[in-house]
This record gives structure tokens, C-alpha cells and sequence, in this order.
């Protein structure tokens, strides 16, 4: 809390603070490489109860001399890890929104983070989706949401969904969505691993091992990804136990690969009575689905006793994306 007060805006400037929630993959089916570099992918995206936040202020006239600087600054227990250059997707969003508004676009941007960093929860995206609501709202542009869409998927395959939440089919590269009924709240524990993964080497990873262990011609043999029926079919009548059983994740084997330990995690969580287990995206999260709080809870505490993981977080979906949790105006 204290390198939240630490940054917070100076007195006299505006300011607006998004929240935006973490994702879980429930399903990732991934298809074979597009001429484009990205996997085809029929993914179910959900949405769970772990955010960041992302405060938009304007900057001091000192400071936002030069046209389009943005300020970034972190807080939170992973805070060291996340750039806070111009290579933040949150820096990122917000000069891009500019340029598109032919707006100015000086701003400081502080993250609150708590969604695990490289952890395949997307936080990066998370991030861009608040901090392009953020920057319209501070900046008075009142972009159409079809517009905030497209900016979104220019950012990354994931930011159109941090921006939408719920529970939703992507396909394409991921940033084509429908949403999709969950009939119940879900009850998950996310175990956060040390360190994270890249996902494009996930993703090479996993095409290596489609040419080595595929037996056939590899990458050429991938069938076109689908959402799995079975998998839609639990979600509609919020069946917990079903909605376990139908986890999938193409690029688990990929994680798997490159950091065997996740294995150790996934059986311990297993052993503890998870209904599922999966790593979440392209790890190294492990995502475990419960029956309800109470042996989510349970399920947390076997986890972090199991020494398996760094933490064990437990959080419910679906939860909405994107939402406006402040707005302050300068006097
Ligand atoms: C794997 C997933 C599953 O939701 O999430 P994470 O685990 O990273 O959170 C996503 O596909 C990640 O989406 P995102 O993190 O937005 O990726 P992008 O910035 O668009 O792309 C980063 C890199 O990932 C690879 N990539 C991404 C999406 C896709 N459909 N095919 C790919 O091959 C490409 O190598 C690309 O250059
Ligand atoms: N705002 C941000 N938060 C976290 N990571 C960021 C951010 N902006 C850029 N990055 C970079 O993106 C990488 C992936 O981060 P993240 O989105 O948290 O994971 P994932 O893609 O696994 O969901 C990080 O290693 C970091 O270098």
C-alpha cells in the first residue's frame, strides 16, 4: 500500500483508475501456424477474480513537455519484473489510443499489480485493456467500444478479452469473440510458480514437439481447432465436476516441456481432490477447479503445504472485464 500512496497522482491533476481481471484458459485448443506467425486457436477464455489496476493521471506541465510521454510506475509484490519503458502494453495502449485520437497523450500510468507476471494469466493484457478505458475517460474521447475492440487486438491476441471478461470462444489468433453461459460461479486456485514462461517459447515449443513426437508431418497433420461441446455443454449448467473433467490445454504439454517441475504441481493439486487441473495459457500457473469455497480454500492450503508452487491464490469466475472504479477531475 505504500508504493500506492507513494505514486499516487499530485493534487490539482485528474485522474481515473480501471480494474481489469486475470484469465484462465478452459480450453486452448491450438491449431497449426499461420503464415502470420500466430497458431489458429479455438480457446475459452474465462475470467477470474484476480486484478490489476491501472490509475491514468495527468501528468505535471514539468513533466509532459515533450508530446506523448507516457510515466509508468508498478507497485505490488512483482513489481521488479514488469518493464516500465515503453515496451509496457500498458504504455503501449496509451500511445496507441493517442495517436489514433490525434490527442497529445501525456499521462501517467500507475499498475497496481496482483495477476501473476509471464504467468499465462494475462496481466500484460489486462493492463493495455484498463489502460486504454482509462486514457479514453481521462482523455474525454468517448471511443466507440467496436474501435476500443480493434485497438485492443492490434495490442495482443489476449487484450480483447481483458477488456470483455465473462466467459468467451476466441478464435482467429484469439481476438474474435463470443461469449459463452456459464451456468454458476466457479470456484478455482491458481498455484503461482517462481518465474514465468515466455509465451513465444511456449508456442515454439510446442510446434517442436508436434515435429518430433507427431510421427507424422508435424505441423501440417494439426487439425483445425474446436471448442469441445462436452466442455460448452458443462459450462451452460455450471457443473463443476463436469466442467473438471473437460479442461484441455494444447500448449500444456509445451510447459511441460520446458519446466518439468509443473508436473509435480499438477499431481499435488490432483491428490488434494481438484475436479480439474490445468496450466493456465502457456504457464507456469496451474489452474485447479473446486466444488465450492470452502474446499477451494482446502485445496489452497494442500497446495502451498505440498511446496510445489510459490503460492496458491484462490478466485471465482466468471467476473466482468474492464470496469471504471474512480474518476477524479482536477479543481
Ligand atoms: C497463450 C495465450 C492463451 O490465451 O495467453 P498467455 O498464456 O500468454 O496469457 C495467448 O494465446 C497469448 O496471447 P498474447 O499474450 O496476447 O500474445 P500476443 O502478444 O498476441 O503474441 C505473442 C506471441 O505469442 C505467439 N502466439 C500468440 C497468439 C497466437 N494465437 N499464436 C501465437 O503463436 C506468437 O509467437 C506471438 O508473437
Ligand atoms: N503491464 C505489464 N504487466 C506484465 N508484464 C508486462 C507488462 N507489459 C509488458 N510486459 C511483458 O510481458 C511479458 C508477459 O507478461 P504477462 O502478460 O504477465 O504474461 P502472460 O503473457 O504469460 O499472460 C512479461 O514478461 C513482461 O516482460
Amino acid at each position: 500500500m505504500s508504493a500506492d500512496r507513494a505514486t499516487a497522482p499530485a493534487p490539482g491533476t485528474a485522474s481515473v483508475t480501471v480494474r481489469a481481471p486475470a484469465k484462465v484458459n478452459v480450453q486452448l485448443a491450438v491449431g497449426g501456424r499461420r503464415a502470420d506467425g500466430f497458431h489458429a486457436l479455438a480457446t475459452v477464455f474465462h475470467a477470474v477474480s484476480l486484478y490489476d489496476e491501472v490509475t491514468a493521471s495527468t501528468l505535471p506541465a514539468s513533466a509532459s513537455g515533450e508530446q506523448g510521454t507516457v510515466r509508468i510506475t508498478v507497485s505490488g509484490a512483482d513489481a521488479a519484473q514488469v518493464p516500465t519503458d515503453g515496451d509496457n502494453l500498458a504504455a503501449r495502449a496509451a500511445t496507441l489510443l493517442a495517436r489514433r485520437a490525434g490527442v497529445p497523450g501525456a499521462v501517467h500510468l500507475h499498475i497496481a499489480k496482483d495477476i501473476p507476471v509471464a504467468g499465462g494469466m494475462a496481466g500484460g493484457s489486462a493492463d493495455a485493456a484498463a489502460a486504454l478505458l482509462a486514457c479514453d475517460r481521462l482523455w474525454g474521447l468517448d471511443t466507440p467500444r467496436a474501435t476500443l475492440l480493434e485497438l485492443a487486438a492490434e495490442l495482443g491476441s489476449d487484450v480483447p478479452f481483458s477488456l470483455v471478461g465473462g466467459t468467451a470462444l476466441g478464435t482467429g489468433r484469439g481476438e474474435r469473440l463470443t461469449p459463452v453461459e456459464v451456468g454458476g460461479t466457479l470456484h478455482w486456485v491458481f498455484a503461482v510458480a517462481d518465474g514465468g514462461l515466455s509465451t513465444p517459447a511456449v508456442y515454439a515449443e510446442c510446434d517442436r514437439l508436434r515435429r518430433t513426437d507427431g510421427g507424422g508431418d508435424g505441423e501440417a497433420d494439426v487439425p483445425a481447432p474446436e471448442a469441445a461441446p462436452e466442455l460448452l455443454a458443462a459450462l451452460r449448467a455450471g457443473d463443476a465436476k463436469a466442467v473438471g473433467a473437460a479442461l484441455a490445454n494444447d500448449l500444456q504439454p509445451a510447459a511441460l516441456s520446458l519446466r518439468p517441475a509443473l508436473a509435480a504441481t499438477l499431481r499435488a493439486g490432483r491428490e488434494a481432490g481438484a475436479l480439474g487441473a490445468l496450466v493456465s495459457g502457456s504457464g507456469p500457473t496451474c489452474a485447479f477447479l473446486a466444488e465450492d469455497a470452502e474446499a477451494a480454500g482446502r485445496l489452497a492450503t494442500a497446495l502451498e503445504a505440498s511446496g510445489t508452487c510459490r503460492a496458491a491464490r484462490t478466485a471465482t469466475g466468471e467476473v466482468p472485464g474492464a470496469v471504471l472504479l474512480a474518476a477524479a477531475d482536477s479543481p
